[in-house]
């Protein structure tokens, strides 16, 4: 039996960077009676405190557990807290524990996840690119980052060129936003494709006017182009649009995802590991969107830890469109302290081949940047978007 006999977290950061919200990182670490350490990572922003107490008490529950008991240890965390299946604080603590737990089994069998998930589907990962486009306002701007994007080598790109517009968007805004892609489009041509994210932020009438506008741009989809909790408006946009839907990363439980799967309100699902319940969650609802010919897109935009489990899954699973990476746009300090083990190479990411998630951490990093507690101050421009980009032109 490999007994849990801590599972800790570490509030680590350094500067600000495009992705605001992934600024902060909650490391969590998972020790066994027998000096087994894995490593998994949760959701931050706005919350940092929050799911450190919770990790906190799921230490307390789990000390003493068999680390290899995934399921039986989730439905005792999903007992003890009568809210998880509500509570992205809850889950996303959680989903760490699982990644870390996987981590731990990974390396007791001394092979990488993906081999316990089925092995090799796919050599190599098709990846977008996002997080390239901070400061990025004029057309002009959009163009020139774009190009830097596909001249690294990406065949596909993500941004969201509403600027400001918030629930409703009028025609300056339609304008606006159609200059920046068609700018996007004209500069990358038509064999890169490019992902227009909505950050889930317009009413129905506004995100379908959007895609009246930049249908002709050809978007290989949509992300979350109405408010996330707005079904009755995605059916309506369903009704009205035919560009495919993406949406996901803000799906914390496998029975929310069948929500979408069995109404047929998505093309591509894009749940995140770090929130939907780690491994153990999201392989359920991998094998439920393949029953519904959905793809996955798995959302990661949050450190390097994540992106390594999630390339274990985008290896071995049937029904994968393609990945987010933030890789080259993520702050060195997140690079150096997985030892920049999961380097992209022509925008495609080579699958992690070491034990577990398939890194190293560098733990001599862990102390230094350690942050005692989660700075925030308001400002219009909100934690969500790429920085520099909320201002009109
Ligand atoms: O990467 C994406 O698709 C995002 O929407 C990034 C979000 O701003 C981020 O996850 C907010 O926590
Ligand atoms: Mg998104």
């Amino acid at each position: 039996m490999t007994k849990i006999s801590s599972v800790e977290a570490f509030l680590l950061g350094k500067e600000i960077i495009s992705a605001k919200w992934a600024s902060l990182m909650v490391l969590v670490r998972v020790t066994t009676t027998d000096g087994k350490v894995g490593y998994g990572e949760t959701v931050s922003a706005l919350r940092a405190e929050a799911v450190l107490s919770f990790i906190n008490k799921i230490d307390k529950v789990m000390k003493g557990r068999d680390v290899f008991d995934l399921e039986k240890n989730r439905m005792e965390w999903y007992k003890q807290d009568f809210n998880m299946a509500i509570s992205l604080e809850s889950t996303t603590a959680f989903s760490a524990f699982d990644i870390a737990s996987w981590d731990i089994i990974g390396k007791e069998f001394e092979v990488p996840i993906y081999k316990l998930l089925g092995g090799k589907y796919r050599d190599r990962i098709p990846l977008y690119a996002n997080g390239w486009y901070q400061n990025c306002v004029t057309p002009e701007e959009f163009v020139e980052k774009a190009k830097d994007v596909v001249r690294k080598g990406y065949k596909a790109l993500k941004f969201d060129p509403f600027g400001p517009y918030f629930d409703i968007i009028d025609k300056k805004g339609l304008k606006e936003a159609e200059e920046r892609v068609k700018a996007v489009r004209e500069a990358v041509g038509d064999d890169v494709d490019i992902l227009i994210e909505h950050h889930g932020r317009f009413n129905v009438d506004s995100a379908i006017m959007i895609a009246k506008r930049l249908e002709k741009y050809n978007p290989l989809f949509m992300e979350e182009p109405v408010h996330p909790d707005d079904i009755e408006g995605l059916r309506k946009y369903r009704e009205n649009v035919k560009l495919k839907v993406a949406l996901g990363e803000r799906i914390i439980t496998k029975t929310q995802a069948l929500q979408f799967l069995k109404d047929k309100l998505v093309n591509c699902l894009q749940i995140d590991l770090s929130r939907i319940g780690g491994v153990t969650e999201a392989r359920k609802v991998v094998g439920m969107s393949e029953a519904f010919d959905v793809l996955m897109a798995f959302h990661n935009a949050q450190g390097l830890i994540l992106n390594a489990v999630t390339l274990q899954l985008d290896a071995s699973i049937p029904n994968f469109l393609i990945q987010e990476s933030f890789y080259e746009w993520f702050p060195s300090w997140k690079i150096d302290l997985i030892k920049n083990s999961t380097p992209v190479e022509n925008g495609e990411a080579i699958i992690p081949e070491k034990p577990g998630i398939g890194v190293d951490i560098n733990e001599k990093l862990i102390e230094e940047l350690k942050v005692e507690k989660e700075l925030y101050s308001y400002s219009e421009e909100p934690l969500w978007v790429v920085k520099g980009t909320w201002r009109s032109y």
